[in-house]
């Protein structure tokens, strides 16, 4: 051990002989190409949302998809996609349920005796039950995981990056939000533990008039592309406030949903 030891040895710059990795083997039984995380600065942005959405492009684009939902205490991804079911076992782990389309999810929801128990429990309590999602979910084959995040950079998000493979991060602002830090502040912990920011998504950005088309800026100008220019993010996505899309969430029909917002998105994470 070194006399600098900061006992965190995927960020420490030491050179010890005797690094550990914290990284959490995958279920023996899963397979998993690529993870990416979806972060927000504070919660009712539209994190969940966004996860959900992009899964669905990526499921419509032919990749085997999957849902980890790590915010414990706020899961919103069951209800989006209609499952309500507990999950089961098998000798491999825990089953994730699959929807409609065939995306694998995984919440805590789907462990609670009802869905509706709150769940009061402290944060090593809460970043243990994220990484056991990945060590014992028997992940059938999935090209691409998708993980919601609790919001802002605490505990839980610290627990997903130091013990889970992160490909790359995108990040969910609104226009209310300090956009410039709030990125900055994610930009800042994806460098701390080395994993790229792909994107940037303003939800709520605008709202489109149905009658005429005209684009109004109801929470005011968007600063999203000079934060994505400042910190050199060259994929930004900016959804419309709409109904349909609360709609979706509440109904359990988000697999339903057309429409290309997040195609940039799409693009630089599926290629
Ligand atoms: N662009 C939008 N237009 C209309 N409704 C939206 C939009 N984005 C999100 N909503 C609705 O706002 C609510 C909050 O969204 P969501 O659950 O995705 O936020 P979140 O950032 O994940 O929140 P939390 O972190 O607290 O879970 C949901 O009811 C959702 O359907």
């Amino acid at each position: 051990m070194s006399e600098g030891c900061t006992h965190d040895c995927e960020n420490c710059a030491s050179k010890c002989s005797d690094k550990k990795s914290l990284k959490e083997e995958l279920n023996a039984a899963s397979s998993v190409k690529k993870v990416y995380a979806v972060m927000s600065g504070k919660g009712g942005v539209g994190k969940s949302l966004v996860t959900s959405m992009l899964a669905v492009t990526a499921q419509r684009r032919g990749f085997k998809t999957a849902v980890l939902d790590a915010d414990i205490t706020g899961p919103s991804i069951p209800t989006a996609f209609n499952i309500h079911e507990r999950a089961n076992t098998n000798m491999y782990g825990i089953i994730p349920a699959v929807s409609k389309t065939g995306i694998e999810i995984m919440s805590l929801n789907l462990l609670l005796e009802n869905e509706t128990d709150p769940v009061v429990w402290r944060g090593p309590v809460i970043a243990g039950a994220v990484k056991q999602f990945w060590t014992d979910v028997a992940w059938n084959d999935v090209d691409v995981m998708f993980i919601d995040m609790p919001p802002g950079t605490g505990d839980v998000p610290l627990t997903v990056f130091q013990s889970i493979k992160v490909d790359g991060i995108v990040i969910v602002t609104s226009p209310q939000e300090l956009v410039s830090m709030i990125v900055e502040k994610a930009v800042h912990m994806a460098d701390m533990m080395k994993v790229p920011v792909l994107g940037i998504v303003e939800n709520m950005s605008y709202f489109e008039c149905p009658d005429c088309g005209k684009k109004h800026n109801i929470y005011g100008e968007s600063h999203v592309d000079e934060a994505a220019v400042k910190f050199g993010i060259d994929a930004v996505a900016k959804m419309p406030i709409d109904p349909k899309f609360a709609k979706a969430c509440d109904n359990g029909e988000i697999e339903e949903v057309e429409g290309g917002w997040l195609d940039s998105i799409a693009d630089k994470l599926l290629g």
